[in-house]
């Protein structure tokens, strides 16, 4: 991989149009989860590869190709697609993959950082140490060709079905390994030991891969305190762990940091601190959800669309659900959520850090956001999951309605399966069209990216919503246009 281009990382906020981002397809070792081992490894159940693949993963890359780097794909797409290419265009190891430079694959970073032997030996030793494999599999290991060794730590699998390690079947959700806010990057700590070694690859890619050369003093890591290392009870409180899915630019001075059932209150403690030190932003916003499998990080409750649009859960909401019994909504509403079922949203500046604001609920801070540091003046638009309607408002929550990644401001890719949410986005005003559609359109020359506005791209999610991420997880935005 080259530096044609300057820029490499630079992302002021969550909408402006979509330059550069890291991805994962999904690998072999997603075919190899287990029933009894699929809640371990993070997913509902398990999933079909051939599926979702061919049938889901892949239009993904295609639509993502579309709007980033279309010499790549535009009047292709019959060809990629044949049969008889038995879609190497979406392996990173054959001589026809895509290697592009605006959607970067990690398997094919990772390979280009494994060329380096001295690397080679670090990180084969730290996979080893981390997966407790023989010292007989290290040395295997190190004969491997370094595209074939990238392969084989990112599946655990060696060859056909000869299994060295776990698979790390969450790495197709890359927003969760870290997050480019202005020109840094925030490395995470997972909470799940089942993404520990996403991590780690994560942290050799960033400090190592040629790419990102000019920002190596740009990286941001966060270590564990020794409160957690020598208290085993309180230590617990003090445990330091952050995920991406957590973590949102909103502007280029403004950042929001979730306290979920993935990032601790001492992870958002130190990026306070260590932001506002180096000065990369003036603002960050702590918004503590209920620790929930349904909930995981914030990008599963709200994205933003457009400078003046999000979309969001109704349950935290300041508005009564358009529910049957509204009685019951009364009750849930004020009296029957528990203390922490509740959303707390905490404010800090770093002028004055001792002057915390608080906000009662998401859209009130959502419109903060929107007019105060996006500068909108008209009337700011909420788009409900389930278009608030229960019990689809939680259904399509569950199935991520609520995390839509945005191409461009306005334009969103998420999943056909949830109905409810798509008919509110028509409701609002937004064109929805299947991404087949759009991209026979795109090869025709009917429609192209640039000209697009106010729309979801509606994509196949039967198998992909079992892994419990939607688009927003599925992506690490490394470059974005300013908005
Ligand atoms: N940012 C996100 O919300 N990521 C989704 C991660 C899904 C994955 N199965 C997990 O539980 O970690």
């Amino acid at each position: 991989m080259t530096k044609k281009d300057k820029t490499i990382l630079h992302v002021t906020s969550e909408v402006g149009t979509l330059k550069r981002l890291l991805v994962h397809s999904p690998d072999s070792g997603l075919g190899r989860v287990v029933p009894s081992k699929a809640q371990d490894w993070l997913f509902e159940d398990i999933v079909h590869l051939e599926t979702i693949r061919r049938k889901e993963y892949d239009y993904y890359t295609k639509i993502l190709l579309y709007f980033l780097d279309p010499q790549k794909i535009h009047g292709k797409l019959q060809e990629i697609d044949a049969p008889d290419n038995k879609r190497n265009f979406y392996k990173p190891e054959k001589p026809g993959f895509f290697r592009s430079e605006k959607v970067i694959e990690l398997e094919w970073l990772l390979a280009e950082v494994l060329e380096d032997h001295e690397i080679r030996l670090k990180l084969v030793a730290s996979v080893c140490a981390v997966e407790g494999c023989s010292y007989t599999t290290q040395t295997q290991l190190l004969d491997l060709p370094p595209a074939q060794l990238s392969k084989v730590i990112i599946s655990g699998t060696l060859s056909g079905d000869d299994l060295l390690f776990p698979p790390i079947p969450n790495f197709i959700f890359t927003r969760d390994i870290g997050i480019v806010i202005n020109d840094y990057v925030l490395l995470n700590k997972p909470a799940k030991k089942a993404r520990t070694r996403e991590a780690l690859l994560a942290k050799y890619i960033f400090f190592n891969h040629p790419l990102f050369e000019r920002y190596r003093n740009n990286i941001l890591e966060i270590p564990d305190t020794f409160h957690h290392f020598l208290l085993p009870r309180d230590g617990d409180e003090k445990k330091v762990t952050l995920e991406g899915g957590d973590v949102m630019v909103v502007s280029k001075d403004h950042l929001l940091v979730g306290v979920s059932e993935r990032t601790s209150m001492e992870a958002a403690h130190q990026v306070i601190n260590m932001l506002f030190e180096k000065s990369i932003v003036k603002k960050i916003t702590v918004i503590k959800i209920p620790k929930k499998r349904d909930y995981m990080h914030i990008d599963t409750i709200f994205t933003q669309v457009k400078r003046d649009v999000w979309v969001m859960l109704g349950a935290f909401s300041k508005k009564v659900m358009k529910h049957e019994d509204d009685d019951a909504v009364e009750r849930i509403l004020e009296g029957g959520l528990k203390k922490d079922e509740k959303i707390k949203i905490i404010q800090f500046r770093k002028k004055a850090i001792d002057e915390p604001k608080f906000f009662d609920n998401l859209e009130e801070l959502l419109t903060d956001i929107s007019r105060n540091d996006l500068g909108c003046e008209g009337k700011i638009k909420f788009i409900y999951s389930g278009n608030n309607k229960f019990p689809y408002d939680t259904r399509e929550q569950w199935t991520d309605s609520c995390n839509l990644l945005a191409l461009k401001e306005g334009v969103v890719l998420g999943y056909d399966r949830n109905d409810k949410t798509v008919e509110a986005f028509r409701e609002s005003g937004f064109m929805v069209i299947p991404v087949k559609e759009l991209l026979e359109q795109f090869e025709q020359g009917v429609i192209h990216p640039a000209d697009m506005e106010d729309t979801v791209i509606l994509m196949p999610s039967a198998e992909l919503s079992r892994a419990r991420g939607g688009f927003h997880c599925m992506s690490m935005p490394l470059l974005r246009e300013d908005v």
